[in-house]
């Protein structure tokens, strides 16, 4: 017997182990000597600024509390309320501006998300999407996928805010990451505990992003292994898609399933007839359809061939023609705010997905089944979508040492 119990010691001590090595790797940190639970109950903020905020592991089924070692350093790396002595204000006067711009700027909040998106997806959340091209610096911003990105204003802004409160300390990637979160929040989608103690990158990765960031025109198996390739697996793939329920698309990224798709002179038979043509009416043919740039079922952004027209780039985005429609995500917030995200999927379940790589998570069976649970279960949405926010706002992120923290978000910090 006494074996028997040094071997379940023995078997515990591992698995708290190896839970720890996997959690930390997957960026789910520890709080106060506690794995983190997710409250399902409840959406709301709760302790916001309290540390303490109770997290569930997206790895156990079971709800699990484990007492780990106190004497961890964790000077280094994230930790919930990083700024609590540094800048104790940081995080309400993040939330406060992002709510004070939205009451005048609603679509603050979809810029926001897509700019997390693009700053996390590309080489960690270290706000390398926010610099500006400088000597010896192309800027991620000018690469093809992120130029309609928006919100970097708002952003230098509130940077400057804090700057004032207390310089040098708060990173632009945190900034991001809680301007972000706030945005999900006010735009209807569930609050989601975030560590902070991220810190900014001092170069900009422009090839990288054209490369990585997948285009409209991606095929399922494409947009799969660009997200598993970044830990993300299906049902956490198909939950992030769910942020396509607010904001807008221009037309140029979907017209070729109007009038031309795979260069069929058709429309994309994937595309709800009724659906179609209240599209046609809201972009007509302009011609662009016709392009190269935009033939689907191929990869990433880089893949597509470049234009022949040199108003277009090879992400389909139109660079000098300013007579690009632009369709509205949430169809005037269709169903209001409660149903953040399940409009999104009831439409993918009618053929009305806008892009093709939209309506491409109705391809697979492993997808399908989560775009139907999701339409039909918005609990169930809110919360993989508060943890699949989470997995991303913490992915691959520089901490201590490994970064800076710049004065302004789109500069880096001059060389001694
Ligand atoms: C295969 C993956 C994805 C592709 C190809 C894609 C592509 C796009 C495109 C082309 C637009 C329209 C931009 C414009 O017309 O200005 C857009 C908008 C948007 N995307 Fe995505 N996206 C993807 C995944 C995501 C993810 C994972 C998120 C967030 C978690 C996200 C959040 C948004 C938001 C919020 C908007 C609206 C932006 C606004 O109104 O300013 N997207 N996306
Ligand atoms: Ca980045």
């Amino acid at each position: 017997m006494r074996f028997l119990g040094d071997y379940k010691i023995v078997l515990l001590t591992c698995s708290v182990i190896a839970l720890s090595i996997y959690l930390a790797i997957y960026g789910v940190g520890f709080d106060n000597g506690i794995f983190p639970i997710l409250r399902f109950t409840n959406d709301s903020p709760g302790n916001r600024t309290g540390g303490k905020v109770p997290v569930k592991s997206i790895f156990d089924e079971d709800f699990m509390y484990m007492s780990i070692a106190e004497d961890i350093d964790r000077s280094d790396s994230l930790h919930y309320d990083y700024y609590q002595e540094s800048c104790p204000s940081a995080e309400s006067i993040i939330s406060k501006s992002i709510r004070d711009i939205y009451t005048v700027k609603p679509s603050i909040a979809p810029s926001l998300i897509r700019l997390l998106f693009h700053d996390c997806f590309i080489e960690g959340c270290d706000a390398s999407v926010l610099l500006d091209a400088d000597e010896g610096l192309t800027s991620e911003k000018e690469a093809a996928p992120n130029l309609s990105l928006k919100g970097f204003d708002v952003l230098d802004d509130i940077k400057s805010e804090l700057e004032n409160v207390c310089p040098g300390v708060v990173s632009c990637a945190d900034l991001l990451v809680l301007a972000a979160r706030e945005a999900v929040l006010l735009a209807g989608g569930p609050f989601y505990p975030l560590e902070t103690g991220r810190k900014d990158s001092a170069v900009p990765f422009k090839l990288i992003a054209e490369l990585e960031l997948p285009s409209p025109q991606a095929s399922l198996s494409v947009i799969l292994a660009s997200f598993a390739s970044r830990g993300f697996n299906e049902r956490e793939t198909v939950s992030l898609f769910g942020a396509h329920s607010i904001g807008i698309t221009h037309c140029t990224f979907f017209e070729n399933r109007l009038y031309n798709f795979s260069g069929t002179g058709k429309a994309d038979p994937e595309l709800n007839p009724g659906f179609l043509q209240e599209l046609k009416t809201k972009c007509p043919f302009s011609g662009s359809a016709l392009s190269p740039s935009v033939a689907p079922g191929t990869g990433l952004a880089s893949s597509l061939p470049a234009s022949s027209d040199n108003s277009k780039n090879s992400y389909g985005v139109s660079t000098g023609n300013s007579n690009d429609g632009v369709i509205d995500l949430s169809y005037n917030n269709e169903g209001g705010d409660e149903n953040f995200g399940t409009r999104y999927y009831k439409r993918l379940m009618e053929k009305k997905g806008l892009m093709f790589s939209d309506q491409q998570l109705m391809g697979r069976e492993e997808t399908e089944m989560w775009v139907r649970a999701y339409a039909s279960d918005s609990q169930l949405f809110r919360r993989d979508f508060a943890m699949s926010m989470m997995k991303l706002s913490s992915y691959h992120v520089l901490t201590g040492p490994l970064g800076q923290v710049r004065r302004t978000c789109s500069k880096v910090l001059p060389r001694n």
